[in-house]
């Protein structure tokens, strides 16, 4: 069974309170999506173009988590419109606007619309690590090799 983690949502002030708050859409769905909202108008997303889409809201995060921004497949795949920081993170002490970065990789304007589903949040266990500087480290078989260097086949 899925782990449990409360995620406390406020509005932004003027946000459109008719929408939904991020929600799975079936009882496996990793990601809970997330909707633009446009102050009740379209935004158009020209070839090339990246542009931040709010989503109305600010979330707390409990300590210990993170936040994933993930792109949608369905729009990647029929419209080229994804995210170029996926996935985007949002941190447990961030407390202001949840924005969606978006670009339009595909051919044609892609128009999002006022509560459209553009992007869906995935809530992960966060590992913090401790670096610590080091005279050497352990040696592999891999050593440096990386970038290709295991080839194609
Ligand atoms: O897709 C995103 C990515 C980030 N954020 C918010 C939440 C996150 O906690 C904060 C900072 O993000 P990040 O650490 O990726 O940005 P940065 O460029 O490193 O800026 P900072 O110096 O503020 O950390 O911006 C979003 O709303 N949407």
């Amino acid at each position: 069974m899925a782990a449990d983690v409360t995620i406390l949502v406020l509005r932004e002030p003027g946000a459109d309170t008719a929408l939904p708050l991020p929600e799975y859409q079936t009882s496996g769905s990793a990601g809970a999506d997330l909707r633009a909202d446009l102050g009740g108008v379209e935004l158009v997303l020209e070839p090339g173009q990246i542009r931040l889409v709010p989503t109305g809201l600010r979330v707390q995060i409990p300590e210990g988590f993170e936040m994933q921004i993930r792109p949608r497949s369905s729009l990647a795949l029929k419209h080229g419109v994804t995210l170029p920081n996926t996935p985007g993170t949002i941190d447990s002490d961030y407390r202001g606007p949840l924005g969606v970065i978006m670009i339009n990789l595909g051919q044609q304007p892609y128009t999002i619309q006022h509560g459209e589903r553009i992007a869906q949040a995935v809530v992960a266990p966060v590992t913090r690590a401790r670096y610590v500087m080091a005279e050497a480290l352990e040696e592999t078989l891999r050593g440096a090799g990386g970038f290709g260097s295991t080839g194609r086949a």
